[in-house]
């Protein structure tokens, strides 16, 4: 039974959902007057009290994040040796319920795969890996907005040894090869996760057949080829691309997102649906160096903690440093629009070999890494690997009176002279990201404009009204600067 009331604050309503953790309440935010979504998450095996502390003062110093594709993070309250995870309430379905009820049209699954897609690039941009992508962490609304849940609480990673042990809840279906061996999992495996959630969507079922024995089903992960599909269609070409063996040949999940919005706006007869704004979410302006337009966090921090384990496989992660990951990426996030697309990419159909994944029992793992959407494009917007950083030490910015000349300048610049743009964020802002991600970002937007007001001698706040898609957008967000010369430099916001 649940208490009434979690922290004096949110007043227990119902359940609305049972995973392999526990249960995920309704709740009322008595403060705010919203409804949340709760969930409590326990200890795994061997973590204890100084790992729950360490997660929730990581927790704690996480500035508020909102990216549309991921469940957003409210709040973690420690009681006794559990948390309550406190998160946005999603109305809706799981896309495993969804699939439950039928398979997806394939230009329908790949509104849904784009979203999540986005939502985990914009994590990737920012080290992290989610580590458990499946059908049962897509929240999908009724007019198909998805949202990936679970970030980096996954029971699948805590560490190999808990993998390889059996200790899995849930369905290791989704694992890629190299995580069913037990390698630390990677941003390629995400991919991998997401094109077999994708499978599922228009299969009705996951690339490997799901056994009573969790340890038979990684078994045959690591050695059989992917059932071949059947009604991928479209989504074909793209699902090859995921679920090749070899993770360096996979897309990475830019290319994937930028593919299947394409696919989805071409074949999904349903409409785009997934522009739909959500309405708690504010936008993150291209003042980052990451920006992501429907996002919304305090000053950035620096890369999260998940990073430097994640990029090293076979490290030990427990549940609460993946918790730490997943608040941290609910403050990172990043990246969404940059990895969004809004190019005439060749259609993600056509990317590949003409089999479906499982199709071609030869079909090697390759070094090199598969044409990519933007590869196949004249027109596509320049991809982060594709991207020359500029100079290390670039120009001088331009001279400014005031912060408020200054950052009326950097819009002035933008999106057209994205090196110059770039040039007027200082070192540690243009730290936090990279030079193909920031140019990436503003080839998708049309245009951009700005008021701004003195706040302080090293703060202006900015009415910035920006166009992609013909759509206006506008917002206002306090800009800070740092003097350079006789001119400023972009800090934060
Ligand atoms: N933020 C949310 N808003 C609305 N419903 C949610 C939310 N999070 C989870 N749910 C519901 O609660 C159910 C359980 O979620 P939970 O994340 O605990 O488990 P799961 O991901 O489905 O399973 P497992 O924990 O085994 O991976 C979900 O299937 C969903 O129906």
């Amino acid at each position: 039974m649940p208490p009434e009331s979690i922290a004096g604050r949110y007043r227990v309503e119902r359940e609305v959902g049972r995973g392999g953790m526990g249960s995920v309440w309704l709740c009322h935010d008595e403060l705010l007057g919203r409804t949340v979504a709760a969930k409590q998450v326990g200890l795994m095996p061997g973590e204890t009290t100084p790992d729950l502390a360490r997660a929730m003062r990581e927790a704690r110093s996480s500035a508020p994040l909102n990216h549309r594709n991921v469940v957003s993070v409210y709040d973690a309250i420690e009681e006794g040796d559990h948390i309550w995870l406190v998160m946005e309430y999603v109305p809706g379905r799981t896309l495993a319920e969804i699939i439950a009820s039928g398979p997806l049209e394939p230009g329908r699954a790949a509104g849904i795969g784009a979203q999540v897609a986005d939502g985990l690039a914009a994590a990737h941009a920012r080290g992290t890996v989610h580590r458990d992508v499946k059908p049962g962490n897509i929240l999908v609304t009724d007019d198909d907005v998805a949202k990936i849940s679970d970030f980096g609480i996954s029971r699948t990673t805590g560490d190999a040894a808990l993998t390889q042990s059996g200790l899995v809840s849930g369905t290791p279906a989704y694992f890629s090869p190299q995580v069913a061996r037990g390698l630390e999992p990677t941003p390629a495996d995400d991919v991998w996760a997401l094109g077999a959630t994708l499978y599922a969507a228009v299969e009705g079922r996951p690339p490997f057949p799901e056994k009573s024995n969790n340890l038979a089903t990684l078994s045959t992960i690591i050695s059989d080829e992917p059932r071949p599909a059947r009604d991928a269609g479209v989504l074909d070409g793209p699902l090859q691309r995921m679920l090749d063996r070899d993770p360096d040949a996979r897309w990475s999940m830019t290319e994937v997102a930028r593919a299947l919005h394409r696919i989805h706006r071409d074949h999904d007869d349903r409409g785009t649906r997934e522009s739909v704004p959500v309405a708690a979410a504010t936008t993150r302006l291209p003042v980052d160096p990451t920006p992501t337009p429907q996002e919304a966090y305090a000053a950035p921090v620096a890369a999260p903690v998940a990073s430097g384990s994640d990029d090293s496989r076979g490290g030990r992660r427990g549940l609460f440093a993946a918790l730490a990951a997943l608040l941290l990426v609910a403050v990172l996030g990043g990246g969404y629009l940059l990895l969004s697309g809004g190019d005439d990419s060749t259609d993600g159909t056509t990317a590949g070999a003409s089999t479906s994944p499982g199709k071609d029992p030869s079909r090697k793992a390759s070094k090199k890494p598969s044409p990519s959407p933007s590869e196949e494009s004249s027109s596509s917007a320049p991809t982060e690997e594709a991207t020359p950083t500029p100079s290390p030490t670039p120009e001088q910015p331009p001279a400014a009176s005031s912060p408020a000349d200054f950052v009326e300048g950097y819009y002035a610049v933008l999106p057209a002279d994205t090196e110059s743009g770039w040039a007027m964020l200082s070192p540690s802002y243009q730290s936090q990201t990279s030079y193909g991600s920031y140019s990436g970002f503003w080839s998708t937007i049309d245009a951009v404009s700005v008021e701004t007001a003195p706040a302080g001698a090293d703060a202006v706040d900015a009415t910035i009204t920006y166009t992609k898609d013909g759509k206006p957008q506008t917002e206002t967000r306090r800009i800070t600067v740092e003097r350079s010369g006789d001119s400023y430099l972009i800090t934060g916001d």
